[in-house]
């Protein structure tokens, strides 16, 4: 089978893509990310415990789960959710939940991002919900990542969108400066996120509140960058989800790709 790849998309540290052939050339951004997800829930088999991912990207996967549930073709899931409008999804549509408690190992988990590099590193947490997700993501055997061409990059933070850090509110400020003093020479430039006219300051599922950081040029060693963030008093955790993720599927207009971690 001839090897193709979405633009950009050239995985280095990895087996080479399978494409799949879609006739996605007229399909929206939502469509895409149906067909990303729709792809992703082929992995999971009857008897999984299944890490439940956040955003709209996800959410197409929760609603094909609980579909296949509900006509029979899957069995015995345990869903694990990833954010709070998540569980609220995941039960509204009847999908049996436990948590990481009761669950420690989790088979298979299915999660957008919002950017990919080519070495399958992700940015992740434009949603607000990237320390439960990395939690459940962590304890996967399996982290099948689910998105539409726009999320690839050359570099993370390459987009020029942001790379989220939860952070806690005391102080917020403060942490805030130490945050883009470590990356001054990538032109750092950090905000807290905010909701509402008034600028009210976002509140995470956990109580904490979010920097945006803004690059304005490749950030470097994304292992060190991690840990320099990590080791600041205040963090909670960061949206780079280094290392971490086992499959990338990839919806595009030449049709979707499904690259495998070796
Ligand atoms: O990390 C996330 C939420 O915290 C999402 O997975 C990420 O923001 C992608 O979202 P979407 O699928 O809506 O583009």
């Amino acid at each position: 089978m001839a090897i193709a790849y979405p633009q950009f998309f050239k995985p280095k540290k990895v087996e080479p893509s399978l494409m799949v052939s879609v006739s996605s050339v007229n399909l929206s951004q939502d469509e895409l990310k149906k067909v990303a997800a729709y792809k992703a829930v082929e992995f999971v088999e009857s008897g999984m415990v299944v890490g439940l991912g956040t955003g709209s990207t996800a959410k197409h996967a929760v609603d094909k789960i609980a579909e296949l549930l509900h006509t029979g073709k899957l069995k015995n899931i345990i869903g694990i959710p990833t954010s709070k409008i998540t569980h609220e999804q995941a039960v509204s549509l009847g999908i049996p939940l436990s948590d990481l408690n009761k669950h420690p190992i989790v088979d298979l988990s299915i999660d957008g991002a919002d950017e990919v590099d080519q070495e399958m590193n992700l940015v992740k947490g434009r949603g607000g919900s990237l320390l439960r997700e990395k939690m459940v993501e962590a304890a996967s055997k399996k982290f099948i990542v689910i998105v539409d061409e726009s999320k690839l990059v050359n570099y993370l933070g390459g987009s020029g969108l942001a790379m989220p850090v939860e952070i806690v509110p005391f102080c917020w400020e403060f942490t805030l400066k130490r945050l883009e003093m470590l990356f001054i020479e990538a032109g750092c430039v950090g905000k807290l996120r905010t909701v509402g006219e008034d600028g009210e300051a976002y509140v995470t599922d956990n109580g904490n509140y979010i920097i945006d950081l803004y690059f304005k040029k490749d950030m470097g060693d994304l292992k060190a960058a991690s840990d320099a963030i990590l080791r600041l008093a205040g963090v909670v955790e960061h949206g780079m989800f280094i290392d971490m993720a086992t499959t990338v599927i990839v919806a595009g207009k030449l049709g979707v790709s499904v690259t495998n971690k070796e």
